[in-house]
């Protein structure tokens, strides 16, 4: 397994996990892995895809089905010990309204940290130095949570995530309140960090460009999985989501993008 600043990555396995919520089955039977790469959960509105993250951060317990992460299933581990494995920016996660950006930060280390009380080992400072650095929100170290932008806020929660030194990272639309060159470095950095990712995302052109691997879902089950090419086909684009759809070399980077249009669409 590869280390990158701190970082180790392990794998993640999701072996056939049936989610419920109030007796309604919301994902059936999914099955993913994920190894030391970039893997994109994508699908429509409702498909479920927050709820297989839900499972894998230990928000939503599967009614079947186990997931694995770094050898363990996590639903047996304590709290401290999975977020030494796994941590997750999630969609309206907490906020830390009356903390800086550097204590909230900081609450990535705790799981590293003594039982109680918080510690200021030399190895904290500079995991969240380098967190805060690598999401770009070092400028914003001493400012109130509360005062922050949507998209400075989601880079917080990023360099917090990147502070708990995860061995698996899980991230839900991460990318969602982000200007444009900010989508493309959080996709390029989160390829550099040589951590196993998993992560949601609505953008299919990112999903193609930046992930090594795509689980498509609808309706709650996995509908396709193999490399961006491999699963991003026209056929299975208008099944899933409803649109047309070509794909191409994008001329600046050299990777695969997608021409895409709603079906009543027609070039005049
Ligand atoms: N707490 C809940 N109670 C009832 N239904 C729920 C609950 N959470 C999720 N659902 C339902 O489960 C289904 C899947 O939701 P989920 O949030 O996993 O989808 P998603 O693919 O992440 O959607 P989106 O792209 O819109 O974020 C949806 O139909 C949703 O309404």
């Amino acid at each position: 397994m590869s280390t990158q600043g701190g970082m180790k990555a392990a794998a993640l396995y999701v072996d056939k996990i049936t989610v419920e919520i109030a007796g309604r089955t919301i994902v059936e039977d999914i099955s993913l892995s994920a190894e030391r790469n970039v893997v994109g959960l994508i699908g429509p509105n409702g498909s479920g895809k927050s709820t297989v993250l839900r499972a894998i951060y230990r928000m939503l317990r599967p009614a079947s089905g186990r997931v694995m992460a770094a050898d363990r299933d996590v639903w047996e581990l304590r709290p401290r010990e999975a977020a030494r494995v796994t941590a997750a920016v999630v969609q309206d996660g907490p906020s830390d309204l009356e903390l800086t950006v550097a204590e909230c930060v900081a609450t990535g280390r705790i799981a590293h940290g003594p039982l109680f009380g918080t510690s200021n080992k030399p190895d904290d400072m500079l995991a969240i130095e380098r967190a805060m650095r690598r999401a770009g929100v070092n400028d914003l170290a001493s400012r109130d949570m509360s005062s922050l932008s949507g998209g400075e806020r989601q880079r917080v929660q990023l360099a917090r995530a990147l502070a708990q030194e995860p061995r698996i990272l899980v991230l839900d639309e991460p990318t969602n309140h982000l200007d444009i060159r900010h989508q493309l470095e959080l996709m390029t950095l989160v390829r550099t960090l040589g951590v196993t990712t998993l992560v949601t995302l609505h953008d299919l052109n990112l999903a193609a460009a930046y992930c090594d691997r795509l689980v498509i879902l609808s309706k709650g089950q996995v509908v396709a999985s193999g490399t961006p090419s491999e699963t991003l086909t026209p056929d299975l684009l208008h099944k899933v989501f409803g649109i047309r759809a070509q794909s191409f070399t994008n001329p600046l980077t050299g990777r695969m993008q997608l021409a895409y249009g709603h079906e009543t669409e027609r070039k005049s």
